[in-house]
């Protein structure tokens, strides 16, 4: 793909294809943007009829943290653009074939960023260590013996993490000593099916409020979007929300220059999910998501283009601009818990909260465990007004599972 890019037709020959690794809720609304832009998309993820395969021109099921298995894909499709989408990926095989441009291949938005972000110890060395931003105190530990060590070094609660994992899968919070081998357990089993025991462990940062800052890196040059404020249970999302447009905050600005600072460090074009912990003034680096995140799902209703819109937009190479609804928005996620298909009752009566009422149903297959199924999403005058339509939204949503 060159600088100026254009669109082919999908299914021809002169097709500008992007293929997506990762097809969930996230990736679903990437593909509807893509398509609306003409591009022929091709959604991959480690099982069949994920939310994304449903609206993609086609869909491959392989193990995406096998190299040789996602290396035989690639080279098959040769698509123009890969992106991402979720946190378990063979990533050295994005570096390789970036490298190698057998054909003109880009990754979105480079693949040394997903390398770097796909574990959490090259993010969070490159922030604290490359880049002096600040971060909770950390260390990087391998066995359980390492772990009881670094966390009385780091006083108690830490926070364990899998160095591979998300929406807090093997996650958790440990007041004190007796919980440390339950938590060490949990990571290890918990996590996105790394082949690795590693873990983090951070000392626990007792912030105000946190947010994701929406970042978007853009052949028009770096667009940085209205903070969302999102509250979060067990390491995964629970709520989000933007205030109404034009809101000021007095750390605003330094959160600007920590997401500058890193997105900057990992390059490419694409939005960026930059997440930060607010204590006063002070602005702490948590983590990014070189994609869009979930907490975004606000965006679906508080901009004129998306969290997803922008994504699309931003990796085929074209500049980006966003207007904002001028209230308040808020999203809501429906996760449920059991085995079997799921089936949505109750519409009526969640859009009847209010006409800005929205529900998206990802189309999951299954659940086997706990799964985040659904989002509701709603308009305000305030904040908290959006906050309490999309809430009884999603109360009002029944799912059995069958
Ligand atoms: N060091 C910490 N101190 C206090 N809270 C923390 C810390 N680390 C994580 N958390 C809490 O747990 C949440 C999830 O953590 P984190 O983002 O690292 O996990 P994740 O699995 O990558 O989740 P996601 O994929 O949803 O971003 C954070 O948003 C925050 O609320
Ligand atoms: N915090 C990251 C996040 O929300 N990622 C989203 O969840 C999907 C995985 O869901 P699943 O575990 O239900 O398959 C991913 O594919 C992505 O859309
Ligand atoms: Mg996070």
């Amino acid at each position: 793909m060159t600088d100026a890019p254009t669109i082919g037709t999908p299914l021809s020959g002169s097709a500008t294809r992007a293929l997506l690794l990762g097809s969930g809720e996230l990736g679903k609304e990437v593909v509807i943007e893509l398509q609306r832009l003409g591009v022929e998309t091709i959604a991959v993820d480690r099982y069949a009829d994920a939310p994304a395969m449903q609206v993609a021109h086609r869909s491959h099921v392989i193990d995406m943290q096998d190299a040789s298995a996602l290396r035989e894909l690639l080279l098959d499709e040769q698509p123009d653009v890969v992106i991402p989408e979720i946190e378990a990926i063979a990533t050295g095989v994005l570096a390789e074939l970036e490298e190698a441009q057998e054909w003109s291949l880009r990754v979105a938005p480079t693949a040394r960023a997903t390398v770097l972000t796909m574990n959490r110890e090259g993010i969070r060395r490159l922030a604290a260590e490359d880049l002096s931003l600040p971060t909770s105190p950390y260390a990087f530990v391998d066995t359980y013996e390492e772990l009881e060590a670094e966390a009385s070094r780091l006083g108690w609660p830490v926070v364990i993490k899998p160095v591979m994992s998300s929406s807090g899968h093997g996650q958790s919070v440990v007041r004190t000593p007796e919980e440390l081998p339950a938590a060490w357990e949990f990571a290890q089993t918990g996590g996105r099916g790394s082949q690795t025991t590693r873990c983090i462990v951070e000392g626990f940062v007792d912030f105000d409020t946190e947010i994701t800052l929406l970042t978007v890196r853009h052949a028009g040059g770096t667009t940085f979007l209205d903070p969302i404020f999102h509250r979060q249970v067990d390491g995964d999302y629970a709520e989000s929300w933007q205030e109404p447009a034009g809101t000021a905050w007095p750390w605003l600005a330094a959160a600007q220059e920590v997401a500058g600072a890193v997105t900057g460090a990992l390059g490419g074009w694409g939005i960026f999910g930059v997440e930060l912990f607010i204590s006063g003034d002070e602005v702490i680096f948590s983590e990014v998501s070189p994609r869009p995140h979930d907490t975004g799902l606000v965006t679906l209703v508080g901009q004129d283009v998306s969290e997803f819109g922008l994504h699309a937009r931003a990796v085929l190479g074209f500049p980006v601009a966003v207007t904002r609804w001028p209230g308040g928005c808020a999203s809501w996620p429906v996760k449920v818990h059991g085995e079997g298909v799921p089936e949505f009752a109750g519409l009526p009566a969640a859009y009847a909260v209010d006409p800005s009422v929205q529900v998206r149903l990802f189309g999951k297959p299954r659940v086997d465990g706990e799964r985040r199924v659904a989002a509701t999403l709603a308009r305000g005058a305030s904040a908290d007004e959006a906050r309490e339509r999309a809430k009884a939204a999603a109360d009002a949503l029944t799912v059995e599972l069958r």
